[in-house]
């Protein structure tokens, strides 16, 4: 992975964009939704960007960039039509620390700006690296379809119920089985049955333990749909073979991982509410699923 997706905090961010035509114009777009102050420096100001000026969101300069303007900002977008300036400014900024995007260079970039869905407190952002920028476009349209905006004011409640409750939730463990319970009955609606949902979930939150079975010799990407929401609830995946990574991708990333157990072993892990997952061979499959009838054997094809 070059290129590493992070979420910048931008309430106490200053950034430069340099030029002020179309390119400019769209990067303006998405960080005028941010918090961070915006300054735009360019002799030639178009019509987009002096609506942003208008507004009171950004604040332009009209005039040629100096190289001592750069010293000012935590981010600077070099999105002129002069591309030995764009590069000879990103080289500058890069020897003084400040991360540079020159909308023309991926080579001079610092950092590149992906596509991104916006649904307040939840965003997607979806990069090619800056192998096809148009194609990651097309990816967020599908995107911003499956997303309704409910989910802007979904988050917001969510994030105002968390302290509440991590209070009234000791375990770490019953405050992930408490979202997800929340989440399996209210979807992504945002209504007056949200209120309710949350309410329910603190007395229906289960946290009965669970056994998965999947042969090791199972390739994960033909595992059906239905499989992932099971295998996102597993808490320890048991196998004496290194998990294949396309199995890995389908697990949550603070799964615990370790070498198979005992039968005895997994009784008691089930009693003590666990949610494990065993990769084993056939003939050992067979043994566990005869052993244990309540056990899913997750295979290709339906469950
Ligand atoms: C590396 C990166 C650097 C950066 O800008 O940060 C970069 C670089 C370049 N873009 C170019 C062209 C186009 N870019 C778009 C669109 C977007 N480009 C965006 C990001 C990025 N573009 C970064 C990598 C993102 C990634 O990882 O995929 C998006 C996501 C965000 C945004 O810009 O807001 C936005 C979609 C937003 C959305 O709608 O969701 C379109 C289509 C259109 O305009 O509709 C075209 C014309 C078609 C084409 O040429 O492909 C060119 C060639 C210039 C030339 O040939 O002259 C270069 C330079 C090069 O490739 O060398
Ligand atoms: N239009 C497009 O879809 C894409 C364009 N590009 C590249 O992005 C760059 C910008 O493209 P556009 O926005 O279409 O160009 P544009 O011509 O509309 O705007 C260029 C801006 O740069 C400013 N500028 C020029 N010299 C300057 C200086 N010395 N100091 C400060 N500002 C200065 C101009 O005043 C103007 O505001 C170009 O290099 C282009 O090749 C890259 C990807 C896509």
């Amino acid at each position: 992975m070059q290129y590493f997706p992070i979420f910048v905090d931008t309430q106490n961010i200053r950034v430069l964009v340099v030029g002020a035509g179309e390119v400019a114009s769209r990067k303006i777009d998405l960080l005028a939704r941010t918090q961070s102050q915006i300054e735009v420096i360019a002799p030639d100001i178009s019509d987009e960007v002096q609506a942003y000026q208008q507004q009171g969101r950004i604040k332009v300069i009209q005039r040629e960039v100096q190289e001592s303007d750069i010293d000012q900002y935590d981010l600077i977008y070099l999105a002129t039509a002069n591309n030995t300036l764009n590069s000879q400014l990103s080289i500058i900024a890069a020897q003084r620390h400040i991360w540079a995007n020159v909308v023309d260079n991926p080579s001079r970039c610092q950092f590149i700006t992906p596509s991104i869905v916006d649904r307040g407190k939840l965003t997607v952002a979806i990069s090619t690296s800056g192998a096809a920028p148009v194609f990651a476009r097309s990816i967020r349209a599908k995107l911003e379809a499956l997303l309704p905006q409910s989910l802007a004011p979904l988050f917001e409640f969510v994030a105002n119920k968390r302290l509440e409750v991590q209070q009234k939730l000791i375990s770490t463990k019953d405050r992930r089985l408490f979202w997800e319970r929340f989440f399996q009955q209210n979807g992504d609606r945002f209504d007056q049955q949200t209120e309710k949902h949350y309410q329910q979930a603190f007395t229906h939150y289960s946290s009965a333990g669970e056994i998965l079975l999947i042969d090791e010799s199972v390739d994960a990407h033909l595992l059906p749909i239905a499989a992932l929401p099971l295998l996102q609830r597993i808490d320890t995946v048991y196998s004496d073979q290194p998990i294949a990574s396309e199995l890995l991708e389908l697990l949550r990333r603070d799964a615990s991982r370790l070498p198979l157990i005992t039968k005895s072993a997994i009784t008691e892990c089930v009693n003590r509410g666990d949610k494990i997952l065993l990769l084993t061979d056939t003939a050992q499959l067979n043994e566990l699923t005869a052993y244990f009838p309540a056990a899913k054997h997750l295979r290709t094809g339906n469950i």
